[in-house]
């Protein structure tokens, strides 16, 4: 019998809280985050709006809202994010962790040709000028930008969504990161370029080891694409599990109901329907279960404490009933 060591993750949060200063003392955004990932995995982080994905994410990179107060700990590839100085943070950003946004226009300069802007990542990460262009117009290849060393030359603007965010993704592995976060890196783009660009992040993120850290609203597609999905509201994780897993029984009345407001591309139509009332932020939330006003299986003992994350059949849940067997 052989055993496998598990090999040391690449990012670790670990009961991580954060808030900012508000009129009327701090707010909290954040409470009690736990989030693994391992070389080679994809982890999914799924949740409405404003359930806290970006912050999470943000906080590994060391982007903190302004003034913010966090507790527990971060580690990427070994740093100590929460402790460590601006240079750690800045070879972070630049050698360790890559991410990719939502918005490819946002992320290149559009008076710059996508040239200068890859050469000038490179640079910055050590590499001379010429190797740096023979990088770039192979990362470009790569992500499957046709005719590599004449799209050097050209700018933004030339480019479509799809192809601007392949870009993208060439510019954020130029420096062989060991942890990818990708923010929605498909929402802007429309259906079929969406399928092709996950499956460009998947395929480099397997060939490179890296980590991935997949946010998404779609559930579906996150459970499709993900090793791991962790499951966010309100700020918390509600529960975690094995994309098919969740796909096929989820622990979470919160999960259940995101996967029955998303059945899919090719489900139907008619199926659509939003979770029923909305998202709160964490300051918002009432006592006990953040989920419990909106949902249907609530009873006075969800009132009475936060539930902890427990372990029910493949999922860890955060529900004092967890499982579509134990609802009415
Ligand atoms: N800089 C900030 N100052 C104050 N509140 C903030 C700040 N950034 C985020 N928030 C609040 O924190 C909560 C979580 O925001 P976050 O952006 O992480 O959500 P999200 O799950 O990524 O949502 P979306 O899918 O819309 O991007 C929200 O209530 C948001 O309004």
């Amino acid at each position: 019998m052989t055993t496998t060591v598990d090999p040391r993750p690449v990012l670790e949060v670990e009961g991580l809280s954060l808030s900012v200063p508000g009129h009327d003392g701090p707010v909290p955004l954040l409470a009690d985050v736990g989030l693994v990932v391992r070389p080679g995995e994809t982890v999914g982080l799924v949740g409405e709006s404003g359930s806290g994905k970006s912050l999470t994410i943000r906080t590994a990179l060391g982007l903190t809202p302004r003034r913010a107060r966090t507790a527990g700990r971060v580690t990427v590839d070994g740093l100590d994010v929460l402790s460590a100085g601006r240079g750690e943070l800045r070879e972070l950003r630049r050698h360790t962790a890559a991410m990719v946004f939502q918005d490819p226009r946002a992320s290149v300069n559009g008076s710059r040709t996508i040239g200068a802007h890859l050469v000038e990542g490179l640079r910055a990460g050590g590499v001379d000028r010429r190797q740096a262009r023979a990088r770039a117009v192979e990362l470009l290849e790569r992500v499957g930008i046709r005719e590599p060393a004449r799209a050097m030359r050209r700018h933004p603007g030339e480019f479509s969504g799809g192809m601007l965010q392949r870009v993208v993704i060439a510019g954020a592995l130029s420096t062989n990161p060991r942890l990818l976060l990708a923010d929605e890196p498909t929402t802007a783009l429309d259906v079929t370029t969406q399928a092709e660009v996950v499956s460009l992040l998947t395929s480099m993120q397997a060939e490179a080891g890296m980590g991935m850290v997949f946010v998404t609203h779609d559930l579906t597609l996150a459970a499709a694409v993900c090793d791991r999905v962790v499951v966010m509201y309100a700020g918390r994780v509600v529960e975690v599990a094995a994309g098919d897993e969740l796909f096929r029984s989820p622990a979470h009345p919160y999960t259940a109901a995101l996967l029955d407001a998303h059945p899919g591309l090719h489900g139907p139509r008619a199926a659509l329907r939003a979770v029923p009332g909305r998202p709160l932020a964490l300051a918002e939330t009432p006592s006990g279960c953040s989920f419990r006003d909106r949902c249907t299986e609530a009873d006075d003992a969800c009132a009475e404490e936060v539930p902890a994350l427990r372990r029910h059949g493949g999922s860890d849940a955060a529900c004092l009933r967890p499982g579509r067997e134990a609802w009415a």
